[in-house]
């Protein structure tokens, strides 16, 4: 029976390496090799350990079997298997090995076939197949299991720590035990990826959705607290990018909620294709324009509500320039969400210590669906996406009214797209360009229409252009718009008092639109 440390170290005699991602490998093998490391290895591995001038062990040499199969069939085997499965706590375990002449592992080191990588190439379903590793997976799972006796390493990033355990005696149990669940983390991440593409090609059910669906997250952070000081939190992310992989610039942690409102920031900013601002408290609007460029966008959308506009969290949908830096520098912000900043600009916002700056590049691959967790389970939708039915006006149907003319269309068009971003019940009234009132998250839609033109004020209101997310049941909600002398009304139709709201709306001289298409957002 082996013999071990105190703390379980146990010395690294004999390696198995196996590794598509063959980074930093002639190093690793070089420095194994020079600790008294045997290294036994497959095909192309083997061959790059052989051609870095270390001694290697070809697998088909220990096994006596070739390689075969285009490579489907490698270190299946059980001198192979059971050199890494073979407890060497128990005597009977290293008796066994005796008797069949199989020599164990002390360390396995393996990646798997790049399967993600060639999904996302856009491969044909036969050559997506050919990549979902079967022998990689068995090797690193039964070196985890085996942990007590074998260190499984699946990441070049822990070549260092692979060095500095063979020369120092190994590794210890606890390290071991962590290296194994990394190791499971991967195969699990690995069959997850295997599994939901199985589910979305080969198994649709006519559903729309998959009948299996899985999904895996990194924890990127261990945040201060959640929405709340008694709320512990962490950020875990996916292989899509997002905010959840922002790279932050500059400034003080960000907390739970500053991701929550710099997310529904990001959303707003991007639903323009023109420059554009969003300022953002409480996962709402209290500010959103376009302009001729990010500062110009930034004083409109500061302009909306200036008061609530300090600590807030502000998305822009390109570079943030000098003259916008400058603009924000003014006014306490809590966050900044860019696609990227000029040097000027992270010079002047840097000199503020307090705020968040984070750079975030538009999503290279945009999530299609999102998911809420509910107690007991998730909902999956669609994402509302961008450019959504509805949102060009030439699609519209004039409902009442005179038709708008260009100036006034291009604000509905704007008020529109700005309100969906503001949470249901959803009223935007706009002009030039910019959000001049916004009345969010009420629980009928006239008290909404009444707060967006208290928060407008009866200047701005006069002459402004009104969006609403969803129909009007009734006319009272125009009525207060239309009193508050907004000029032009979006609204998607489609309620049973439809007529009532046309006529109403018509007698008060007052155009409106009807898009087709909702926008909810709770
Ligand atoms: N089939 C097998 O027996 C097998 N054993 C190891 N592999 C994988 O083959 C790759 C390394 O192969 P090579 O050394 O030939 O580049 C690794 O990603 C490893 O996970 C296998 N390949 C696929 O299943």
């Amino acid at each position: 029976m082996s013999t071990t440390t105190d703390d379980g170290r146990r010395p690294l005699r004999r390696a198995l390496i196996s590794v598509y991602d063959k980074t930093g490998l002639e190093e690793l093998a070089k420095a194994l090799h020079d600790a008294g490391v045997a290294l036994v290895s497959t095909g192309s591995t083997a061959g790059r350990i052989a051609d870095a001038g270390v001694p290697v062990t070809k697998v088909e040499d220990l096994t006596g079997f070739p390689e075969c199969l285009d490579g489907r069939v490698k270190t299946l085997h059980p001198k192979v298997h059971a050199g890494i499965l073979a407890d060497r706590r128990r005597e009977d375990h290293e008796r066994q090995l005796a008797d069949l002449g199989i020599e164990p592992f002390d360390l396995v080191v393996s990646n798997l076939y790049p399967f993600v990588e060639t999904v996302r190439s856009g491969a044909e379903p036969d050559e997506v197949v050919e990549q979902i590793d079967i022998g990689g997976p068995s090797m690193v799972r039964a070196a985890a299991k085996n942990h007590p006796s074998v260190a499984i390493v699946v990441s070049p990033d822990r070549y260092a720590d692979v060095v500095t355990a063979a020369t120092s005696g190994g590794f210890t149990f606890e390290e071991r035990k962590r290296l194994a669940a990394e190791a499971f983390a991967h195969t699990a991440s690995y069959d997850v990826a295997v599994a939901s593409w199985f589910a979305n090609q080969y198994a649709p059910d006519g559903a729309g959705f998959p009948a299996w669906t899985g999904a895996t997250w990194e924890r990127q952070a261990v945040l201060r607290y959640g929405e709340n000081p008694h709320q512990g939190a962490a950020l875990y992310r996916h292989w899509r990018g997002g905010l959840a992989a922002a790279k932050q610039l500059h400034g003080k942690e960000m907390s739970y909620n500053n991701y929550v409102d710099a997310d529904a920031a990001r959303r707003a900013a991007a639903t323009f294709e023109q420059p554009a601002v969003a300022v953002i408290k409480h996962a709402n609007p209290c500010g959103i324009a376009v302009g001729v460029d990010v500062a110009e966008a930034h004083r409109r959308a500061h302009a909306c509500d200036p008061v609530s506009a300090y600590g807030g969290v502000i998305a822009v949908n390109a570079p943030v320039s000098v003259a916008m830096a400058e603009q924000v520098a003014e006014v306490f912000t809590e966050v900044v969400v860019a696609p990227a900043y000029e040097p000027g600009a992270l010079e002047i916002l840097g000199r503020k210590k307090n705020i968040r700056l984070l750079e975030v590049p538009a999503d290279e691959f945009p999530d299609p669906v999102e998911f809420r967790g509910i107690s007991g389970g998730v909902l999956m939708q669609q994402v509302d996406h961008v450019n959504a039915p509805g949102d060009d006006p030439g699609t519209w149907t004039l409902a009442a009214g005179d038709p708008a003319p260009d100036d006034v269309l291009a604000d509905l068009a704007f008020a529109w797209r700005a309100s969906r971003s503001v949470k249901s019940n959803a009223i935007l009234l706009a002009r030039g360009g910019a959000a001049v009132g916004v009345g969010m998250g009420q629980v009928n839609r006239v008290d909404s229409c009444r707060l967006a033109v208290e928060r407008a004020g009866a200047d701005r209101a006069r002459g402004s252009v009104a969006a609403s997310d969803a129909f009007f049941p009734f006319p009272d909600g125009p009525q207060v718009l239309a009193e508050a002398g907004v000029r032009a009304i979006v609204q998607p139709g489609g309620s049973v008092r439809d007529d009532e709201v046309v006529e109403y709306v018509r007698s008060a001289g007052v155009t409106m639109y009807f898009t087709g298409t909702r926008h909810f957002f709770h």
